[in-house]
């Protein structure tokens, strides 16, 4: 079953089920085992492979043209690449982009992330999508030289995300403040100067971006590590409270901030969830959550708002999901993926408390689910 790339391939993704592909290897020479999902977007390729909800996973890029504006400065989610690794279509070509200022291929070697190119990622993307997010091992080797049975036992043996919890590897080491306002043409990132709602953060694996987003929803935001307490929360007397995104399965993550969130829970503060933070504020309410097949990857995902009936079109990146069937009284579903009606977000009845399952700081829309940091902010003023 291979599906060579060039006569000489420098790098084979092995699945757990015995499939390999081989390709053209970029980025680190070395080899990682991971989970395997696809993301559908058409750009972002930098924010995806820095987004820390990517830890211990390895994405395919399904559009084909991946690398060809090079990687910049600003667009970042956090400091170091954090999926494991990439497969894309085609070799990423020389960069065009007023922004670029380096290869992509040189971006992921020196961040020790490794890369293959050349594999059919339509049939790849079709046995995700039919056997469900599979472990795989991929190496890069310039000399091409490769033990397919022994990659094939290093994919088998990936533990998975189940049980995982991989917020504490992405957290923050130390609390910090964040003042960097959304990007603003001409003027680029700009300081929040006017701020009226002090906001706790705590970092799961926040993507930089949602932290612009609050600042310019004019919140003064302190960012405290994934293993803060309910006293260290509330030790800051914020007006309300944030849970950022993260990798790994919300359940394990939750042992220690499932207590966490129900502590502030029992102050009548506001609080606002993102992803996993929206998985693990479900957990704190009572509800469960489940492993997707093979999850929402992608940045054109429509989601609509159950009251208004108005649809959003979408970034995700989720694997595991809440079971909205499972949502206590006092919870009510806010909004559904129109992709397949898995839940996307939930709110108190009576207090403002709220999350969501898709990424309202990615602009896909491109602006139409700011109004969730507004809603927030406006939470607080009341
Ligand atoms: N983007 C996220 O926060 C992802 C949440 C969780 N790790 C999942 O895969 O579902």
């Amino acid at each position: 079953m291979a599906a060579a790339a060039d006569a000489h391939p420098t790098a084979c993704l092995a699945l757990a089920d015995g499939s390999l592909f081989y390709g053209k290897g970029f980025g680190a020479a070395k080899q990682v085992s991971a989970e395997l999902c696809f993301n559908t977007a058409m750009t972002g390729y930098q924010e995806i492979m820095t987004d820390p909800s990517y830890a211990g996973q390895i994405v395919t890029f399904t559009f084909p043209h991946i690398g060809n504006v090079g990687v910049n400065p600003d667009d970042d989610e956090t400091a170091d690449p954090v999926a494991a690794g990439m497969v894309v279509k085609w070799d990423p070509t020389e960069p065009s982009n007023w922004r670029a200022t380096e290869r992509l291929g040189d971006w992921l070697a020196r961040r020790g992330r490794v890369a293959i190119g050349g594999v059919d990622t339509r049939r790849l993307t079709r046995a995700i999508r039919q056997q469900g997010a599979p472990h795989v091992a991929l190496a890069h080797d310039p000399e091409g030289k490769f033990d397919a049975e022994a990659l094939v036992a290093e994919a088998r043996a990936f533990a998975g995300l189940e049980g995982m919890d991989l917020a504490k590897t992405v957290t923050c080491a130390q609390s910090y403040r964040w003042d960097e306002m959304r990007w603003a043409w001409p003027e680029g990132y700009t300081r929040q100067t006017n701020a009226k709602h002090k906001v706790v953060a705590v970092d799961y694996g926040a993507k930089r971006n949602i932290l612009r987003c609050l600042a310019s929803a004019g919140c003064d935001v302190t960012v405290l590590p994934a293993t803060a307490t309910t006293e260290d929360v509330l030790g800051h007397n914020p007006d309300g409270v944030f849970l950022s995104n993260g990798p790994g399965d919300p359940a394990a993550t939750g042992e220690y901030a499932v207590p966490m969130i129900q502590g502030v829970l029992e102050k009548d503060i506001p609080v606002f969830g993102i992803c996993l933070g929206h998985q693990m504020l479900a957990l704190a309410l009572g509800a469960k959550t489940i492993k997707m097949n093979h999850g929402h990857h992608g940045a054109n995902h429509p989601v609509k708002e159950i009251q208004t009936g108005k649809v959003e079109i979408t970034s995700m990146n989720h694997g595991f999901a809440v079971d909205g069937q499972t949502l206590p009284s006092g919870v009510e579903e806010t909004h559904v993926s129109l992709f397949d009606g898995s839940n996307c977000g939930i709110r108190m009845k009576d207090r403002p408390v709220f999350s969501v399952q898709h990424h309202p700081e990615a602009s896909p829309g491109p602006q139409d689910s700011f109004y969730l940091f507004e809603r927030f902010a406006a939470s607080m003023a009341g």
